[in-house]
């Protein structure tokens, strides 16, 4: 018997009839890796050579006291602590319970609370990245304790942790997934070589596939020559016809005919920020309009994958309001291809 008497080592030959204490996994490299024995199994004669194969000359048995807890159980809890809106949890699996989203839309979590959790001894949380855009069905965490048993105290431990966060943030969900609005998007498109029809508009079509990924529409686009007071026409227009979010293509830079960031605050807007620490999309401006927000997007958005436009829209089509302190941690691991 080990671990206080609580795990009987059998021999494997000799475990016909004898219970699991835990699922067992298979892994075959390329081609394998999942559960070959589910926890409670009875073991029958047919599956000693395939115990054999996977490794176990032995197995457990346990006989679980009081003030102990088996690592399905841990997991269950902790997923049930950490869990908020539209999440589901999975069964246990080899001792690892998964948070699951069950709609399309921005996954949250709270990076400090995680890795306060996880400085707990023998507790693994892992989750996806916070304002991660996460498809129905998506795993956004896992839950798992490290030993096979492992004492109540330190899922007490783990709830008090999350207890004292929520007290100090305003009972704030831990994670949680939040929808997509449907958002009325005004699209203003500038530079005059697209409005004289030198080149054909790129850039509109980029944008519009973007917003209708994310389940919201450009309800219309106007053209503008590179000439702030037209800009800022069409801003107050769209604004009057109340859209939820205002874009702007183009001249965001340096140049003489760059007149975006300009326009933009002589709208009136607040300016969140002109410039992210973000490549690309370092030229992007972050503003609000009477709560309207507005952003003034750079050239590299039509060319590259992803960009700080990337990272802030699917918050703002979860209804989040973008500060300065978002716009400032984008520096850090914020260098992609540019
Ligand atoms: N010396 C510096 N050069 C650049 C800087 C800088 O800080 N100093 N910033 C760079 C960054 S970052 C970006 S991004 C780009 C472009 O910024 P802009 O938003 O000012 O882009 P534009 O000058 O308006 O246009 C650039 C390029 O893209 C074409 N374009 C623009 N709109 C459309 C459209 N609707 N359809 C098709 N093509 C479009 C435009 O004709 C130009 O070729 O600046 C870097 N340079
Ligand atoms: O706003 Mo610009 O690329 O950083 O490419």
């Amino acid at each position: 018997m080990t671990s206080d008497n609580m795990l009987q080592e059998i021999r494997t030959e000799d475990a016909v009839g004898m219970v699991l204490a835990h699922d067992l996994t298979q892994i075959i490299p390329g081609e394998f890796k999942g559960r070959l024995f589910k926890k409670g199994h009875v073991i029958q004669k047919d599956d000693i050579p395939k115990l054999l194969d996977i490794g176990k000359e032995h197995i457990y048995i346990l006989n679980l006291k009081a003030g102990y807890l088996h690592e399905n159980d841990a997991a269950i809890q902790m997923a049930n602590l950490v869990q908020g809106e539209n999440v589901e949890l999975t069964e246990p699996h080899e001792g690892k319970v998964t948070i699951k989203s069950i709609i399309p839309g921005l996954a949250k979590v709270e990076p400090e609370l995680i890795h306060q959790l996880n400085k707990i001894d023998e507790i693994a949380v892992a989750t996806l990245k916070n304002n991660s855009v996460v498809e129905a069905d998506q795993g956004i965490v896992g839950t798992r304790v490290i030993p096979l048993i492992v004492k109540k105290e330190k899922l007490e431990l783990f709830e008090k942790t999350i207890e004292q966060f929520k007290q100090n943030h305003n009972s704030r969900s831990i994670i949680q997934v939040k929808p997509f609005l449907k958002l009325k998007v005004g699209l203003i498109t500038t530079g005059g070589e697209v409005y004289t029809g030198r080149i054909k508009d790129k850039f509109g079509p980029i944008v519009k596939q973007k917003i209708a990924d994310f389940g919201s529409e450009v309800v219309e686009q106007r053209f503008s020559p590179d000439d702030a007071g037209t800009i800022v026409q069409h801003i107050r227009d769209f604004k009057e016809e109340k859209v939820d979010l205002i874009l702007i293509t183009g001249g965001m830079s340096v140049d003489p005919d760059d007149r975006t960031p300009g326009a933009i605050k002589q709208a009136g807007a607040d300016i969140v920020s002109y410039g992210t620490p973000m490549l690309p999309g370092s030229m992007l401006m972050m503003a609000y309009l009477d709560g309207t927000p507005i952003m003034g997007l750079p050239g590299c958005v039509m060319h590259d994958p992803y960009t700080s436009f990337d990272v802030l829209l699917p918050r703002i089509c979860a209804g989040e309001k973008i500060e300065k302190e978002d716009i400032t941690v984008l520096g850090y691991g914020g260098l992609h291809n540019c």
